[in-house]
């Protein structure tokens, strides 16, 4: 297998800083790639070892292009995430001045996180999105637009100066990025990992949302994330990528996952994988009733009833 790791490139993006911070990153192929879904698809078809990709920003929300690619097509698997906490420079050619800027580009996912230092300072400024930031930078660089927002890191290699530094609307804005291979076993829990799920709704009815909620709740699995995405099939549908605290191979997981296979028409399992950032002793005991021995308890009680043996 090619030990090469794809991910959204060219040189320069906010996510080949946070890949770098894997150690494995040493003894691997970088390979910068278009988009998003070519970096998947590397995967997918077996160029590529692992892609490495933005999945979630803590100013907008889901990178949707990316959720979308999970929920469909060739299941994937996330065997890691990295948090990377971002500010932005506004690139430009050397000598531009502020005044001079007409045209900005950038990801869509930074406009929500320069539109207010935007208002204030470009207010006349037009948008055009861009398929990374450092794409945006090399456009610059190109002349197509007078100025990229970007990390300061990458005006060097655009051959670009950056006009301002440290701009971000939000104080503390965080972008998550995940490390997606092939399916295969998850790794071993580490005490302080989360559990990824897409699930489709059988119907709709009242409650619908709820009921498929609650078969976390009732074995007090807490809930990280919640992102419904239209399936393509109509106005009104919509499937729920959902970020679960603990691993699969946790008895409360495992047991909220066979609830919803029996409820759900479809669950794609996205993986088990550790958290980022989080010290496994910092992390809640589960609350009382759904340990993993509790969860043992209880079904060699019922094998006793079921025997008769109490
Ligand atoms: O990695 C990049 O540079 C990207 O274009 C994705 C992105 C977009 C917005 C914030 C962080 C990463």
């Amino acid at each position: 297998m090619p030990a090469s790791y794809a991910y959204l490139g060219p040189e320069g993006t906010f996510t080949e800083v946070a890949l770098r911070t894997l150690p494995e990153t040493a003894t691997r192929e970088l390979v910068p790639m278009v988009s998003v879904p070519a970096a998947l698809d590397a995967v997918r078809n077996g160029e590529a070892e692992a892609a490495f990709v933005p999945i979630e920003n803590s100013v907008e929300g889901g990178i949707t292009t990316t959720l979308d690619e999970l929920v469909a097509g060739r299941p994937l698997m996330i065997y890691r995430e990295v948090l990377l906490s971002i500010t932005f420079a506004l690139l430009v050619r050397p000598g531009t001045k502020l005044s001079e800027i007409k045209t900005v580009t950038a990801h869509p996912a930074a406009q929500p996180q320069v539109r207010n230092w935007l208002r204030n300072n470009l207010p006349e400024v037009l948008w055009e999105s861009a398929a990374s930031n450092a794409d945006g930078a090399r456009l610059v660089q190109e002349g197509r637009y007078d100025a990229a927002f970007a990390g300061e890191f990458a005006a060097a290699k655009y051959g670009l100066e950056a006009l301002e530094t440290e701009i971000h609307d939000a104080e503390n804005a965080q972008t998550r990025f995940v490390l997606v291979g092939r399916p295969a076993r998850p790794a071993a829990p580490t005490g302080a990992d989360k559990t990824s799920v897409v699930i489709w709704q059988r119907d709709d009815h009242p409650g619908a949302l709820l009921e498929l909620l609650q078969e976390f709740a009732v074995r007090g699995v807490n809930l990280m994330l919640l992102q419904s995405r239209p399936t393509g099939e109509g106005i009104g549908n919509y499937c729920f990528a959902i970020d679960a605290e603990g691993h699969i191979s946790d008895r409360r997981v495992g047991e909220a996952l066979m609830g919803l296979k029996r409820v759900c028409p479809e669950v794609r399992f996205l993986g088990s994988y550790p958290r980022a950032e989080v010290d496994p002793k910092d992390v809640r005991a589960p609350r009382a009733g759904t340990s993993d021995g509790e969860f043992s308890a209880a079904s060699d009680w019922l094998a006793r009833c079921q025997d008769g043996r109490f």
